[in-house]
């Protein structure tokens, strides 16, 4: 059918068509047309809305995005006719039902996530799959080239290109605030991508766009990383490995973290940087994404065998996830935590032990250190200044404030402290519970949002004594927090029936 453009500015692969036009098409709203231009021969595929009112039969909305591919100008004539579906909505299917993917289905489904063919909820089914029925090495293997050949690689001259990647899921991880610095203080080139949030309170991307800006092309992260040592950027904006971080989009609401998809997301993300060394964070404990250290050992070696397949060193640490990392959860209060390591603080010894020794494990893969002397090494790289003053030079070449100081990131206005109702020894923080409310206070989104918590397990505290600390921008969203942490009560006090196992609720 012959239709008149009408551009709309929304920010997604679509077409509105009117009602009319979409019957006599036979295509309905989640449908998919293919839009051809005769006079530039360009064709795209979209998604289909429909209306009644917006636009009148005849006229075709062509959304932002499609007319980055269209390149068409108002009211051109476009021919518009109904296309199938993409074959990777097969494979897709095919996973549901417990097949494996092959390395072409592969391709087709990771392209057509990049190039945005398969829908939100088309994406929702595929990690949904995968996280159901999982992925073998191979798939593992295909995955993480395709992630890699969907997007742009960084080639450095120098080597050997160190790196390192936590697969989340202790909250409070900000260890790369201060492994990053360490690593290039040392003299080693460390191009740090991170992703946002995953199923924390806050992803390393969100806590360092506390400190300067984290959105920059591969070129970019190259030159910067070649000029100062390192960077701290979010992946999401730099094109390499685009399909990671879409599908991370859809795996926050859920809180997911399908296996496989996890072990490509981040080795393609390593790989794409040109990465030499790894070194992988799992985190094992109760709720976080590894209960059992068992399954700790085992995904550490899968690491280890998909680094082998692609050329990478990767050498792992299980490291302690029953409870979080530091004090604290949430952009402000974790930034604030760490600054406050580099300028030599010797709290909290679970940030700086673990830092110190996921930087000690890669000093000594880079030679930079001999076999067991890495902790003492970064220590020295701490203590002296030198992790401090090229965290300067990190955030003053991603644009930030290379004189801010710990004490001026201050947490949201609006505080609560919840009290222990009665003496006794802390004998759990929940993970969990505590991401949820991090998460409703406002975090990560609202950077001064999060937890402080002031007495970690086995801490004796006496009745009304404060266990953490909610803060918040918004006094609605403490307001909230408080409101389901009531019925969550991630903290349980010796003695004292605090932990109701209310129905999760999810947010
Ligand atoms: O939100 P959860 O699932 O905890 O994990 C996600 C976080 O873990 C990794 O941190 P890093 O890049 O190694 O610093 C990711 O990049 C991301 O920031
Ligand atoms: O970067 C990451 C970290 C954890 N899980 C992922 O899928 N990607």
């Amino acid at each position: 059918m012959k239709l008149t453009v009408k551009l709309l500015d929304i920010a997604n692969r679509g077409v509105l068509l009117h009602s009319t036009d979409a019957r006599n098409m036979r295509v309905r709203d989640g449908d998919r047309v293919l839009v051809a231009d005769e006079a530039t021969g360009k064709t795209a595929q979209a998604h289909v809305d429909t209306t009644g009112s917006l636009i009148e039969p005849g006229v075709i909305g062509v959304y932002r995005p499609l007319n980055a591919t269209l390149a068409v100008d108002e009211g051109t004539v476009v021919v518009v006719r109904s296309a199938e579906r993409p074959a990777s909505l097969r494979h897709i299917k095919k996973k549901m039902d417990g097949g494996r993917f092959t390395k072409d289905e592969t391709v087709d489904i990771v392209r057509d996530i990049v190039d945005d063919i398969l829908s939100p909820g088309e994406i929702t089914a595929y990690v949904t799959a995968s996280y159901i029925n999982g992925l073998d090495m191979d798939e593992v293997e295909y995955l993480t080239r395709a992630t890699v050949e969907t997007g742009e690689r960084l080639h450095f001259t120098r080597h050997p290109i160190v790196d390192k990647h936590s697969i989340g899921g202790v909250p409070g991880n900000k260890i790369t605030l201060l492994i990053a610095p360490i690593i290039a203080a040392s003299g080693l080139l460390i191009p740090k991508t991170s992703s946002r949030a995953i199923t924390g309170a806050g992803g390393t991307a969100d806590l360092m766009e506390v400190l300067a800006p984290v959105s920059f092309t591969a070129t970019e992260v190259q030159q910067m990383t070649e000029k100062v040592g390192g960077v701290i950027v979010w992946g999401g904006a730099t094109n390499i490995a685009p399909a990671d971080d879409k599908i991370i989009t859809y795996e926050y609401p859920l809180r997911i973290d399908a296996r496989g998809q996890m072990i490509a997301s981040v080795m393609a993300k390593k790989f794409a940087v040109g990465a030499d060394l790894v070194v992988i964070d799992i985190p094992v404990g109760r709720n976080t994404k590894i209960p059992d250290p068992q399954e700790g050992r085992k995904l550490a070696r899968e690491f280890i065998e998909i680094g082998e397949r692609l050329g990478m060193r990767v050498e792992c640490a299980l490291s302690y996830g029953e409870s979080l990392v530091g004090h604290t959860i949430g952009p402000n209060l974790e930034v604030r935590e760490a600054l406050a390591v580099l300028e030599g603080a010797t709290e909290p010894s679970s940030l700086v032990q673990k830092s110190l020794s996921l930087s000690g494990i890669a000093l000594e893969m880079a030679g930079k250190a001999a076999q067991g002397q890495g902790y003492q090494a970064a220590a020295e790289l701490l203590r002296s200044g030198k992790a401090l003053e090229k965290m300067r030079q990190i955030i003053e070449i991603q644009g930030g404030d290379p004189t801010v100081k710990a004490e001026d990131i201050v947490p949201g206005e609006y505080r609560f402290d919840v009290r222990a109702p009665q003496d006794g020894y802390v004998i759990e923080l929940n993970n969990s519970a505590l991401v949820t409310l991090a998460r409703l206070a406002g975090s990560p989104y609202d950077h001064g949002a999060g937890l402080e918590i002031h007495a970690k397990k086995g801490t004796r505290v006496k009745k009304g004594d404060p266990i953490f600390t909610i803060y918040a921008e918004r006094e609605w969203r403490l307001e909230r927090a408080i409101e389901v942490g009531r019925t969550l009560m991630p903290v349980v006090v010796e003695g004292m029936v605090l932990e109701r196992i209310p129905h999760e609720r999810w947010v």
